[in-house]
């Protein structure tokens, strides 16, 4: 304060020799300090390269690193590529509430320089006892200038709320597009973990991301436009040597305060990664709640929420412990510094004008100054958010392009984990449409972990004939699915089979949507859709009807009751209603994976009796020797990576189990390790 006060003014040689000599220090003080930071961030690099990954590690995608942070190249680099997504254009909506911010922002200056020049005559009215000036300023025009003045201050808060809305619109549109597109949303959680929870991200990060872009604009313009016209307007009342001084008095204190601020840009990072675990947490109990009330797992569940929520308190602990001893730092240097000086004149009642009005307009010029140093920690943590939103978006994009990363865990002596590359387009598998028949030909069947779990897998089914898979628990009979659904990533053979409209899958759980209960029957097409294809409500109650659950239209309320139908339906009339959906899409090819579990033996004979004379050719992972009868052809795995591909005989409609332990079967080995298991396969085509 009192010495930035008079730095400006009349400096004497002593004191500029003082301020060069301070400037030194602090400037060698800032550097000894960057070569202690990038000596422990080496040190910090070279443990996490010895260790696994730990969870406050933020990841660089290129290289699968850890990295600072900060207001760095690599943010204005992140930045660059997401700001054309905020703003597409010049004529788009963003860029006009831009321009109409960034005028506001000037309206703002000019009121603030008018105000200036208001109260010095205020207070020369009160100085020279001028009772009609002191009205005249005093009540009259100052309070006419109170309606500018509202209608500007509310306006910039109106047109940053809209400019954050438009930016959190259009970042989430973008992400919606990627993460929704064909399969992405599984392959991001389910085969490259470079992310734990796309949903925080999607949500909360993008939000505090487009909230933070809207403010940083103003916090940024706005003070840049104020110093510009103040230093001005204060050069021309004062001279040039005021601004000048306190700028550079400003500059070197944000260059100090750069430095020895702790990466809040990475806290920030951590933190909202910590939040979404927290959620995640919480979600799980939501998901899973009857489960664990069956379990009477309250007091585990707590443990594991209160531990998620325990890291989130000891990190914000430290965070805001480390703000306080900054905000210091930053009052300090900045805040307090921002008070006003005045200069001697002849005329008195002058003198208190000018004194007043410039002290408006020092005021006005070093909180300026002040606000820029400090929108500058705001920065580091909109740079945070930057690195959450543009990893999220990298990682949308690799996947799109057929790339993924996976964290995996080997165990050997020492359990190690490593970053692996997978780029899909390099791999060796081929896939061939074609209508009518599914056909296996030299496939590995490899988990995204690159476990081999059968090495080479050939057969062919045509349409009519229905096949059955058994193999102990483990063994890969549902991976073999997900590499026919395109889940998983082919990584050698040829696969040929129908296009994927005529393939339908029913799972164990089936998926209910939201919505009526005639989505739950037709999902994922829509009433139009279903209406389209001649299914009105009448010929679905046909197919219900096939299942036995014609009786819960009525007991819900009709086709178009909402409900939570994972809550409302039980585990066998959830099933039922997978059935009745895959009787209405009639495909070509239904695997049926354990699908029908919870449903009585009756009932499912009825629906495979139906399924066959829908012509619906079926594959059915089952541990059920009931369902052999409705089958003519066996695949049957060991667990050990060997397979067997047999007609089923009447002697095979006898059995009474597969003929496997119900272990889990052995790990397979790894893709990349030699491999010299034999296989005893007994292949057989249809
Ligand atoms: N997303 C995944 N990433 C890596 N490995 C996976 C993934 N999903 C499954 N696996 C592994 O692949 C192996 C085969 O799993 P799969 O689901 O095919 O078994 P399954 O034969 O269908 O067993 P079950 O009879 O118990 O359903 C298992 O060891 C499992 O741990």
């Amino acid at each position: 304060m009192a010495p930035v006060l008079s730095l400006p003014l009349g400096l004497r040689r002593k004191q500029k020799t003082t301020i060069v000599g301070l400037s030194f220090l602090l400037v060698y003080v800032v550097i000894r300090r960057q070569q202690t930071r990038a000596k422990r961030r080496a040190r910090q690099q070279q443990r996490a390269a010895a260790s696994a990954s730990g969870a406050e590690r933020i990841r660089d995608n290129s290289q699968g690193k850890s990295r600072r942070v900060g207001v760095d190249r690599h943010f204005v680099e992140q930045f660059k590529r997401l700001l054309p997504i905020c703003i597409p254009g010049l004529a788009s909506k963003e860029a006009s509430l831009l321009a109409i911010l960034a005028t506001i922002l000037i309206a703002r200056t000019w009121l603030d320089v008018w105000f200036s020049g208001l109260n010095g005559a205020v207070v020369k009215a009160i100085v020279s006892r001028d009772r009609k000036k002191f009205i005249a300023k005093a009540v009259i025009e100052f309070g006419l200038m109170m309606w500018p003045m509202s209608i500007v201050n509310n306006s910039l808060k109106l047109t940053i709320s809209a400019l954050a809305l438009s930016f959190r619109e259009r970042l989430t549109k973008f992400a919606h597009n990627q993460y929704l597109d064909g399969i992405t949303f599984y392959k991001i959680s389910n085969i490259d973990n470079r992310i734990q929870n796309a949903d925080q991200l999607l949500t909360q990060d993008i939000d505090k991301f487009a909230d933070n872009l809207s403010h940083l604009y103003s916090d940024i313009a706005k003070p840049l436009v104020d110093i510009v016209l103040f230093a001005y307007k204060l050069g021309e009342a004062i001279g040039g040597e005021a601004p000048f001084y306190m700028i550079g008095y400003f500059f070197l204190s944000g260059v100090a305060l750069r430095a020895l601020s702790p990466p809040f840009g990475k806290y920030t990072a951590v933190e909202q990664k910590l939040e979404g675990d927290f959620r995640f947490a919480h979600s799980r109990i939501i998901t899973h709640s009857e489960e664990i009330a069956f379990y009477n797992g309250s007091a585990r569940e707590k443990e594991g929420v209160n531990n998620a929520f325990d890291k989130i308190a000891r990190h914000v602990k430290k965070v805001y412990t480390m703000r306080f001893a900054n905000g210091i730092l930053d009052s300090v240097l900045v805040k307090y510094s921002t008070e006003h000086m005045g200069r001697v004149s002849a005329d008195p009642t002058k003198i208190v004008e000018d004194y007043s009005r410039n002290s408006g307009y020092l005021v006005n010029l070093s909180q300026a100054v002040g606000r820029l140093i400090l929108a500058g920690r705001d920065l580091t943590r909109f740079a945070g958010y930057t690195s959450r939103v543009s990893e999220l978006f990298d990682v949308l994009e690799d996947i799109k392009k057929g790339r993924y990363e996976r964290t995996m865990v080997s165990q050997g002596n020492e359990s190690t984990s490593q970053s692996q590359n997978v780029d899909t387009n390099e791999l060796k598998g081929k896939v061939i449409t074609q209508d009518g028949v599914i056909i296996f030909e030299k496939v590995p069947i490899v988990t995204p972990n690159r476990d081999v779990l059968v090495k080479e897998l050939s057969f062919r089914v045509t349409k009519g004939t229905d096949v059955i898979i058994a193999g102990p628990n483990g063994c890969g009979k549902s991976s073999l699915f997900r590499i026919l659904g395109d889940l998983w990533p082919l990584f050698g053979g040829t696969v040929t089979k129908p296009h994927p409209s005529k393939l339908f899958y029913v799972p164990q759980k089936p998926y209910l949507a939201l919505g009526t209960f005639r989505d739950q029957v037709i999902y994922p097409d829509t009433k139009q859709q279903a209406l389209a294809k001649g299914f009105t409500d009448q010929k679905l109650f046909e197919l219900l009807s096939v299942v036995h659950l014609g009786y819960l239209i009525e007991r819900e309320g009709g086709w178009d009751a909402v409900q939570d139908w994972a809550d409302v339906l039980s585990g066998g009339e959830k099933q039922r209603v997978a059935m009745a959906r895959l009787f209405y899409h009639r495909p070509q090819f239904a695997i049926l994976d354990e699908c029908t579990s919870a449903v009585s033996i009756d009932v499912e004979g009825i629906m495979y009796e139906h399924a066959r004379q829908s012509g619906i050719t079926l594959f059915t992972v089952s541990h059920r020797p009931s369902l052999i009868r409705y089958h003519q052809y066996l695949l049957r795995f060991d667990g050990e990576g060997n397979y067997q591909f047999r007609k089923l005989g009447k002697e095979d409609v006898q059995q009474t189990a597969f003929g496997f332990g119900h272990g889990k079967s052995k790990k397979g080995k790894k893709l990349d390790e030699d491999e010299h298991d034999g296989e005893d396969a007994d292949t057989d085509s249809v």
